[in-house]
């Protein structure tokens, strides 16, 4: 008897499996870290064979060390981390080049270049996106363009493009599926997501060939299976969404208006709008939450790109504290920050300002100012650019928030969440199962081989563990925020 959905969570830092059983609880969870590569100040890639092999190293071990059977595996979902591209040779299906990262700003120049043609309102109107080198579309004109003789193969058909989801069911099927969800192709800036398909002009004008691109599929669906190589046994493939609208999936935000902070690496925003493709005043992206029974829902979304990665950095680099769950501790011991503010804008800003060549910033340090208010300005800086978000959001949907839910993993850290909560004056509810991601792609899956029915039955199993409430005064919260803003206006270049 088959009794779990397997979610494939293969996110920014780390590969993870995790088993789900009926109930939405984790039975098993294994992960594991791989390289972050920054071949130039500003770049970020990542070896797709890394990749693959660590993502398949946490799927048999969770097997292993559980002793589950694949055979008592119902379907695997899969969540990815998004717009990381990926170009590998259809005959070998070895990768012919880095998987260039998210993160990457390798393609500034060329996303200049778009702009100073006067391209961006159409590239915009379409994909729902702004220009910006965040996007795969850019970075896979750059490897055509930079890396010998992959043009060429590319034009004769010997070469396929994928996002990370593309690449994982490559390899799980064993080279027989070439496929990419809707979620997913909604982030390429390749996509024109109102007629749902990719988009010619766009493709023309990047110089991209149509046959590189993988076919865009239901985000519920079996795609086919594991190839018996990878662990023995035939899974169906059954759901893939991009990780943050897979987020969104597993906090039950089914109903338009209901809105999932993740604070992992970056901090990723959305808002359900349902069959409503709000374009955006504010800078927010316009993006497909999931494509089920042809019929696709969109969302806002906000982005932020360094959230829980300043907590690294002041890991790693500061070295002011030893491990992240630290920074509660050192936060703690002082009422605020003393006036100081850290703008963590190691790779420029994303929403609503997208300023490609920002640079972060601790602003406001006196004398008496330590590693306690460096710290709290940090957790702080995630809170305040998550208002930023939240208010622009407001606006372009016109939909007032009543409560955010929460997830990922600077979502445990509680004086974040009470500080989220004051900011934003609305309650914070972290949920029972914060590994929401990873349980969206279960969901996705399981839906697709009826281990779950509907979305009525899922939302019944999410419930919450804890909740903030605000205790801000209205006027410390603008306060705050003003400063903030002036912080924020020290950093930007336009
Ligand atoms: N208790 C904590 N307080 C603040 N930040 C934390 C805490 N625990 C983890 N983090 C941060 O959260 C991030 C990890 O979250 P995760 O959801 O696993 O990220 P991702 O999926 O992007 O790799 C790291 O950047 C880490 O610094
Ligand atoms: O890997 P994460 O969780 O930081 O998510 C990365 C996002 O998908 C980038 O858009």
């Amino acid at each position: 008897m088959t009794k779990y959905v397997m979610a494939l969570d293969q996110g920014t830092t780390s590969s993870r499996t995790i088993l789900f059983d009926k109930n939405s609880q984790i039975v098993a969870s294994r992960s594991s870290e791989f390289t972050q590569l920054y071949p130039q100040p500003g770049w970020v890639s990542h070896d797709a064979r890394e990749i693959w092999d660590s993502q398949a190293h946490t799927m048999r071990k969770v097997l292993r060390d559980t002793e589950v059977s694949p055979s008592d595996v119902a379907a695997i979902g899969i969540t990815n981390q998004r717009e990381t591209t990926i170009l590998w040779d259809k005959n070998t299906g070895e990768p012919v080049y880095e998987a260039i990262v998210w993160q990457c700003r390798r393609t500034s120049q060329i996303c200049e270049e778009i702009k100073a043609k006067g391209w961006e309102e159409e590239f915009r109107s379409k994909t729902g996106l702004p220009v910006d080198a965040y996007f795969s579309g850019t970075k896979v004109q750059w490897i055509l363009d930079n890396i010998p003789g992959i043009r060429n193969r590319a034009e004769k058909g010997e070469i396929l493009f994928g996002t990370v989801d593309s690449w994982l069911v490559y390899k799980l099927s064993g080279g027989k599926l070439h496929i990419t969800d809707y979620s997913n192709a909604s982030r390429t800036m390749l996509y024109n997501i109102h007629e749902q398909k990719w988009d010619e002009e766009i493709l023309g004008k990047l110089n991209i060939p149509a046959s590189i691109l993988p076919k865009v599929v239901a985000s519920s669906g079996v795609y086919g299976t594991t190839c018996k190589k990878v662990f023995g046994a035939e899974v169906p493939i059954a759901g893939i969404a991009g990780d943050q609208q897979a987020a969104l999936f597993g906090q039950a935000c089914f109903s338009p208006g209901m809105v999932k902070n993740t604070y992992g690496t970056g901090c990723f925003i959305l808002m359900n709008t349902g069959e409503k493709a709000v374009s955006s005043e504010s800078g927010l992206i316009t993006t497909i939450a999931w494509g089920i029974d042809g019929k696709v829902d969109y969302a806002l979304e906000g982005s932020v790109f360094v959230a829980g990665a300043a907590i690294q950095w002041l890991r790693d680099e500061l070295r002011i504290i030893h491990d992240a769950a630290d920074t509660e501790y050192y936060a703690a011991k002082v009422p605020d920050a003393g006036g100081v503010y850290f703008v963590p804008a190691f790779v420029g800003l994303g929403t609503p300002h997208w300023d490609m060549y920002a640079r972060g910033a601790i602003l406001g340090l006196t004398r008496g100012s330590n590693r306690n208010h460096i710290v709290r300005a940090a957790l702080e800086a995630m809170c305040y650019r998550t208002k930023d978000v939240v208010d622009a959001m407001q606006k372009d949907s016109g939909i007032n928030l009543k409560e955010l839910r929460i997830d990922g993993g600077a979502s445990q850290n509680s004086l974040l969440c009470q500080f989220q909560a004051d900011l934003l004056n609305v309650p914070v509810h972290r949920p029972t199962i914060f590994e929401t991601t990873a349980l969206g792609a279960a969901y996705l899956a399981g839906l697709a081989v009826g281990y779950w029915e509907n979305r009525e039955q899922i939302a019944e199993n999410w419930s919450i563990a804890s909740s903030y409430t605000p205790k801000m005064s209205e006027e410390v919260r603008e306060e705050k925020y003003n400063g903030w803003q002036k912080a924020v206006q020290q950093v930007t270049t336009m």
